[in-house]
């Protein structure tokens, strides 16, 4: 239940600076209250009316989750000159406020709101300190004012705050000029609530903005939701008009005055007229701009027969003709991918290359889109091997990212290598391409029939259904020990062939048909059973995969269960309890959102001590410890890298030990357990499957019901994802044959 206290704050337990997010106490009646969230600036001796919600923290008793507070103003001397005195204006103390406060009394506080100047007779004031003073009450009535329009609305008050930091005083101003202005600086934010509070400040739904609005936010949506790059434009229209009742015409106008704008471009893709926001439409349009400069033949190898020969004998393998085309391929074009599933051969093939490009004096530089894919391909091919975002050396300021590899500060290399492609959205794409020197050879490797990039585009299989960029697809595989089934029925299912399922084999099928018997199932295998039968750590041998987040059998729910299994509570480890979530000492989390500014501390190896920034969506990680007094939690992710991790940042982090198949993407494990269920049709795909148990080294186990498993592998229906870059490689070629002509 909401309740608003209103009290002084007494002591300040924690602020991070960057959010904001502050715990602090409240005295109230002769009462403390303890309250935590994202607040203005307040200083010890303030009055406040704090707005929010109580609840009981297991370790740290009662406390008020706040959602909104408001500076009040002192009343008594007393109050004003304990306000003055607190440090709340720089550069005034106690004995300046004990002159005002004796100059003018009861009529202090008018004083400093409304004259100002007059404090100028107090000795000691200059004019630096009157115009502070004015600034903070500007800033004080500011956020009032924005705050009964925002609370209103649901809007919050980190929002506000944010407002004020980028556009100052004139942030109402531009509010109240148009209040949809909210959403491109907060494409997040829900548009029926700003819409809401549009209407109340007069502004008519036929306006255009309110139009335009709308159709930037379907399109925003499309690229975060489900990875669009672009919408079509007849659906668009249709969808807008629909839901804000206006006529299409209105649509299309508010379309033009966009195009106008340079908000957003309409282009042709295949046939069909599509909507792209202006950013996306330049990355991919860069994209295949760049690869077509980049697509020519290089002789510069010599003997590539031998070479191959040599690194087979070395090796004890004979590739196959399609293998040796793929290498070929890699040596001799300036552009090449090469797809295939799992023990197809890419890794092998990888290595061949590097070998024979190093051999050749080329500086042969490797990377893939996740630091658990890098450390991957550093492991198997003896080489070091970065994430994208360090190879362009990723750089975080007030939040912004920065790469300092760009087009005037190049990658210095003769052959880039990307391998997990699959994993490689638009948006990185663009900053490699844009990093990458004309003459520099480009090989990208994946699964082109993995789940897509989380983030937008179709980069892999457009590449390749452009049919421009030379190409091969590996089909033969070779990892096949006589008594392995993972493979081979990784191959099965994405050929849409029911998998073998042996007693005894390391893929293997538990038939269970209630969700309640699935979850007991579950926790049996994964708290008992596999650990014996494989010698395997549970925490992490074995992962538990789940198509959905919610439901019995949903990821949420498994590792609520798993976690009291495995890492019950017990009164000497340390917790927090945040939301739904309770994190304790011991836990495996995930990280679940890119956190470029994220510093950590290597604790191992050779750069043991280095210092860098940057914990991604889907690093998987320990909680070490847990410090109360500090708000914060010391978490090593990927073995190695030891965060200090502040509470305000818990909304991104989740227990792990079950993640959803997507989360999985470019990771490996001993052993998976997937639970095989009737949920939403578009999370039961056969890419889904194939993803899933494509991640397992050793044992597979599925426990469901078969005809769930049948659905999923003739299910071919994948999430339609729009996007441009087969077609506009395609029109590239085009051009490029007929300027030769
Ligand atoms: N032509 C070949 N003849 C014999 N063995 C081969 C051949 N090509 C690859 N292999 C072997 O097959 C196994 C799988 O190859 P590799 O790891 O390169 O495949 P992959 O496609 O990278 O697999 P994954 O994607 O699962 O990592 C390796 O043990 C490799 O040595």
């Amino acid at each position: 239940m909401l309740q608003d206290i209103k009290g002084m704050v007494s002591d300040i337990i924690y602020r991070n600076l960057e959010n904001n997010y502050t715990v602090f106490e409240i005295l109230c009646d002769d009462e403390v209250f303890t309250a935590v969230g994202i607040v203005p600036d307040i200083v010890i001796g303030e009055k406040v009316k704090v707005y929010g919600e109580f609840y009981v923290h297991p370790v740290y008793g009662q406390q008020l989750k706040v959602s909104y507070l408001e500076k009040l103003l002192p009343e008594t001397k007393d109050e004003i000159y304990l306000y003055l005195s607190s440090g709340v204006i720089k550069g005034i103390g106690q004995k300046t406020a004990k002159k005002i406060v004796e100059m003018f009394g009861d009529d202090t506080m008018r004083i400093l709101q409304e004259e100002p100047e007059k404090l100028l007779a107090v000795r000691g004031m200059t004019p630096e300190k009157v115009e502070r003073i004015k600034n903070m009450f500007s800033f004080q009535k500011f956020l009032k004012d924005i705050m009964t329009i925002f609370s209103q609305y649901g809007l919050s008050q980190n929002h506000a705050m944010r407002l004020f930091k980028l556009y100052g005083f004139s942030a109402l101003g531009l509010l109240y000029d148009n209040p949809y202005f909210l959403l491109d600086v907060f494409p997040e934010l829900d548009f029926k609530k700003v819409d809401r509070l549009a209407f109340d400040l007069g502004v008519s739904p036929d306006d255009m903005r309110r139009i335009s609005a709308k159709i930037v936010n379907l399109l925003n949506m499309g690229s975060n939701n489900e990875g669009h790059i672009c919408l079509p434009k007849e659906k668009l229209i249709l969808f807008v008009s629909k839901a804000l009742e206006q006529d299409t015409e209105k649509v299309e106008e508010a379309l033009d005055s966009l195009i106008k704008a340079k908000r957003v471009v309409i282009d042709t893709v295949d046939g069909l007229e599509m909507v792209f926001l202006y950013g996306f439409f330049e990355c991919e349009r860069y994209i295949a701009e760049k690869i077509a400069s980049m697509l020519k033949e290089y002789d510069d190898i010599l003997d590539i027969d031998e070479r191959i020969s040599e690194f087979e004998k070395k090796n004890s393998i004979v590739f196959s003709q399609n293998q040796k085309k793929a290498i070929k391929m890699a040596l001799t074009q300036g552009v090449s991918v090469i797809t295939g599933g799992p023990g197809t051969g890419k890794t092998t093939i990888i290595k061949c290359i590097i070998e024979i490009f190093e051999q050749e004096g080329k500086k042969v530089f490797l990377c893939a889109p996740t630091g658990r894919a890098a450390k991957r391909m550093q492991q198997q091919c003896e080489k070091e091997a970065k994430t994208i975002h360090r190879l362009l050396e990723m750089t975080v300021t007030d939040s912004q990212v920065f790469f300092q590899k760009g087009p005037n500060n190049p990658l210095r290399c003769d052959v880039i290598i990307v391998d997990e492609m699959s994993m490689v959205d638009s948006y990185i794409m663009y900053y490699l391409l844009s990093a990458t020197k004309d003459t520099t050879r480009l090989v990208l490797v994946g699964d082109k029939d993995q789940l897509p990039s989380v983030g937008a585009g179709n980069i892999l299989k457009d590449l390749i259904r452009s049919d421009v960029v030379p190409y091969v697809r590996l089909t033969e595989v070779y990892r096949q020990s006589e008594d392995s089934f993972i493979v081979l029925n990784a191959h099965r299912i994405n050929n849409g062939e029911f998998p073998y399922l042996q007693k005894n084999s390391d893929f293997y099928f538990i038939q269970k048909n209630s969700p309640e018997e699935i979850l007991k199932t579950i926790v049996e295998l994964v708290t008992k059973k596999l650990p014996n039968y494989l010698s395997a750590d549970p925490l992490t041998d074995i992962q538990v995969l789940c198509p959905s987040k919610k439901g019995v059998v949903g990821m949420y729910n498994i590792n609520r269960v798993l976690q009291q299994y495995l890492n019950p509570k017990d009164g000497s480890k340390k917790e927090v309890v945040y939301k739904e979530n309770t994190f304790r000492v011991g836990d495996k989390v995930m990280q679940i959102k890119n956190n470029y500014s994220l510093e950590f501390t290597i604790i191992e190896g050779e750069e043991k001590g280095k210092v860098s920034t940057g914990i991604f969506n889907g690093d998987i990680g320990v909680i070490k410890d847990i410090d109360r007094a500090g708000s914060a939690m010391e978490i090593v992710f990927d073995d190695d890298k030891l965060v200090f991790y502040d509470f305000s940042l818990l909304d991104d982090l989740e227990l792990s030990y079950a993640m959803t198949v997507h989360k999985s993407q470019g990771s490996e494990f001993r052993c998976i357990v997937m639970p095989v269920v009737e949920t939403y049709p578009i999370l039961m795909t056969r890419n889904l499957l194939y993803t899933a148990v494509t991640r397992a080294k050793e044992l597979v186990v599925l426990v469901g019901k078969k005809s769930a498993l049948e659905y999923m592998i003739a299910n071919q229906k994948e999430a339609m994802r729009y996007s441009a870059l087969y077609d506009f490689l395609k029109r590239k070629l085009k051009d490029t044959q007929l300027q030769a002509l």
